[in-house]
């Protein structure tokens, strides 16, 4: 009985949160190693369906660098990072997009019907909803990210559908480029004005003084990840995920959540509960 009873409490003190964000916009960025483990990966899509489900606008856009090189060692083909970023050649860019848009769009999808929901999959040069030119020569197809169109992501969200995208851009010659999918996912947010923006990864947030569990962030702004960038104290993927948020900020996004998509049911913790998961990076302090 006083299971069930702690259970009605929980539904009834998520309810304010539910409201909150009851039509509203929340992009969710999911890739990396969140994406490799079969139970983290159900727990994620069954949260989203939830957040669907009670009427919030949820868009998934989803990267996948583990999948990408699978298939290019499946055809033995070399890559190397630049910065965070993969060098592409034209033959890679080809690759990166099957992989993302063929195999982890259609199974992500797969498994959002699997668990009773629907899903929509597209690729970001699908309707030209993502373009791109070169960013820089000396990475090839790595694209920079010069539009983003929401039309057809707006277009999927009055169905009951949930958008599933794969993060590669086009320009109008048709050369499909590589694009960073956290860039991708946050420029996505910005251009949508969503409520609010999630990435998944396989960490619990920023730290000041990573790994050092009492450095922990549960909140920061922009000039406090500048000054941490400074003293070395953000290093590897972290930065390129930062600077990503800190550019789709610039543009409009008001704030982002970093949040560890191995701890089960992270999503509905972060959203449903005053506390929060995450660290939650707000442009400033305006206090
Ligand atoms: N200050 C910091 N706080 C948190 N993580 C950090 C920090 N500095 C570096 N990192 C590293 O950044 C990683 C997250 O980036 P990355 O592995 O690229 O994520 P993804 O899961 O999207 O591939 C963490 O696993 C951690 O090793
Ligand atoms: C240009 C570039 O580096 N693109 C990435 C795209 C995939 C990605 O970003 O996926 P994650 O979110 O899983 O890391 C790549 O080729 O790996």
């Amino acid at each position: 009985m006083t299971a069930i009873r702690d259970t009605a409490q929980i539904l009834t003190e998520s309810l304010p949160y539910m409201l909150k964000y009851r039509d509203q916009t929340v992009v969710i960025k999911y890739g990396g190693n969140a994406m490799t483990d079969d139970s983290v990966k159900s727990s994620i899509l069954s949260d989203v369906l939830l957040l669907k489900t009670i009427g919030i606008k949820v868009v998934l856009v989803h990267g996948g660098g583990p999948a990408i090189n699978e298939l290019l060692d499946k055809y033995a083909v070399k890559s190397e990072f630049i910065d965070g970023l993969r060098y592409t050649d034209e033959n890679t860019a080809h690759l990166a997009l099957t992989a993302l848009a063929g195999k982890v769009n259609k199974s992500l999808v797969q498994d959002i019907i699997k668990l009773g929901g629907n899903a929509i999959g597209v690729s970001g040069i699908d309707g030209k909803m993502i373009e791109a030119e070169q960013l820089n020569p000396k990475l090839g197809y790595v694209g920079e990210i010069t539009h983003i169109n929401t039309e057809m992501i707006d277009r999927i969200l009055t169905t009951d559908a949930i958008p599933v995208i794969a993060t590669a851009g086009i320009d109008d010659a048709g050369n499909i480029y590589n694009v960073n999918a956290d860039t991708a996912a946050s420029r996505i947010a910005g251009a949508l004005h969503a409520e609010r923006f999630i990435l998944l990864s396989d960490v619990r947030g920023l730290y000041s003084n990573f790994p050092v569990e009492t450095s922990f962030l549960h909140e920061t702004t922009l000039s406090e990840i500048d000054n941490l960038i400074k003293k070395d104290k953000i290093t590897g993927g972290m930065i390129p995920k930062l600077e990503a948020i800190k550019f789709a900020m610039q543009e409009g996004l008001e704030q982002a959540v970093l949040l560890d998509g191995r701890v089960p049911n992270a999503l509905l913790l972060e959203l449903f509960t005053p506390e929060g998961q995450g660290t939650l990076i707000k442009k400033e302090n305006l206090e």
